[in-house]
Parts: C-alpha cells; structure tokens; sequence
C-alpha cells in the first residue's frame, strides 16, 4: 500500500487546521487547538488503490521537538502552502516558503516539480478586505511552478476535497522513493482528530 506524505504550510493562522479538517471531517470548525504540531493518517482510496495519507499540520508557535521547516520538506512527497487573502504578510511568508521548497527541491524530476506543490490564497470569502490581489497569487504561482487555488475553508467544501484530491492523486503518481524521514510520535488518529476539534477547541463560533 502505497503512504503519501502532504504537508499543509503557511504562517500562523492561515487555515492550515480549518483546511484539512474540512477535508477529512467535512465540518468547519471556528477555531482550533494549535499548540502541537501534528499528523493526520487517513485511509483512502483513489483509482481503485488504497493508499495511507498522512496529512502533516505544524504548530505555528514554538513547541518541544518541533520539526524545521527544512525538516517539514524533507519529510513530504506533496506540499499545500497556505496564505490568507485578507493579510499580506501571510502571502509574503507564503512565497518564502514556495521558494524554500524549490531551492531545497532542485533535484525533483520536473514533472513532479509542477504537480507536488499547490499555492492556497484561503478565506476567499473575506475578500471585502482582501489584501492580496488574485492575480498576485496566480502570478507567483506560475513562477514558481505551482498550481494555485483560491478558495475558503468556510465556504468551499467542494474545492477544498477537490484541491486535496488533487494533490493526493499527483502524489499518488509521483511514484517518490526518496528517503522519508519518519516521525514516530505526534499523530493523531482521526478519534482523536475530532477530539481535538469538539473537545478542546479554544472558543466556539
Ligand atoms: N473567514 C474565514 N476564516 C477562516 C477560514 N479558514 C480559517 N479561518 C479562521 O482563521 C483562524 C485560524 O484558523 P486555523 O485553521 O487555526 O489556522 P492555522 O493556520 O492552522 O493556525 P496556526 O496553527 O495557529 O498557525 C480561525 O479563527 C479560523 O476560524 C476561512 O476560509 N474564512
């Protein structure tokens, strides 16, 4: 069974957590526990393969044994990097990561190059205070060879599994036997995911 490994990245508060959760529970939820760095294990079947997704959510705070950035892209097959339209330092953070990874990626075939990481401008649906035009997002997308999204976690159930099928069925054929570097702790079964989201949310919507 083939495992693939997405990291969602971006600054603090983006929507990194509202986005896979949305994904995998379907639920938008207001706020969420953010004081670990974790990993998501889904079972999932695409094409007619059962495949092992891990979906990796950093803690944007310092926390103990909290993985690098570089760590966090060595450890991924596929990358989602989120920025918010409605604040501009988010989209800067964004394109530093962008560029981080493909410095760091020089190596990858150029097909994977294009497919494995996605560029997310999220909270679509605050765009009366939008602060990152969508061209500006498409624009660093096409420099740097990612394919861009911009949607909102709140609102866009569909384009959310859309987009995170998407980058799971790239990785899926990505086919990568690059070394991985495996984290033993900090995942989370999706029990204990809803835990998190119903029990231990920091305030309620
Ligand atoms: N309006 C709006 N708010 C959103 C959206 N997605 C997330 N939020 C809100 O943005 C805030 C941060 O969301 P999180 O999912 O915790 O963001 P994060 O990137 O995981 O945050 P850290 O882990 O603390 O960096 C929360 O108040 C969410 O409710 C969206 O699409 N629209």
């Amino acid at each position: 069974m083939n495992d693939i490994k997405l990291a969602v990245l971006g600054g603090e508060g983006v929507g990194k957590s509202a986005l896979i959760v949305r994904f995998l529970t379907r639920r938008f939820i207001g706020e969420y526990a953010s004081s670990s760095e974790c990993i998501y294990r889904k079972r999932l079947s695409i094409d007619g393969r059962q495949l092992n997704l891990e979906l990796y959510d950093p803690c944007s705070q310092a926390c103990e044994g909290k993985l690098t950035l570089t760590d966090q892209i060595h450890w991924a097959d596929g990358f989602i990097v989120v920025y918010d339209i409605s604040d501009r330092s988010s989209f800067i953070k964004a394109k530093a990561v962008v560029h981080l990874i493909r410095e760091l990626n020089l190596g990858v075939a150029k097909r994977d190059a294009d497919t494995l990481v996605f560029l997310v401008g999220n909270k679509q649906d605050l765009c009366h205070v939008r602060e990152v035009r969508r061209e500006e997002g498409q624009r660093l997308a096409a420099e740097s060879q990612c394919q861009f999204y911009e949607l909102s976690a709140a609102e866009h159930y569909q384009e959310v599994v859309l987009m995170f099928s998407k980058m799971v069925h790239n990785a899926s054929l990505g086919g990568k036997a690059k070394e991985r570097r495996r984290r033993p702790s900090g995942s989370k079964s999706m029990a204990k995911l809803i835990n998190n989201v119903f029990g231990k949310r920091r305030k309620s919507v």
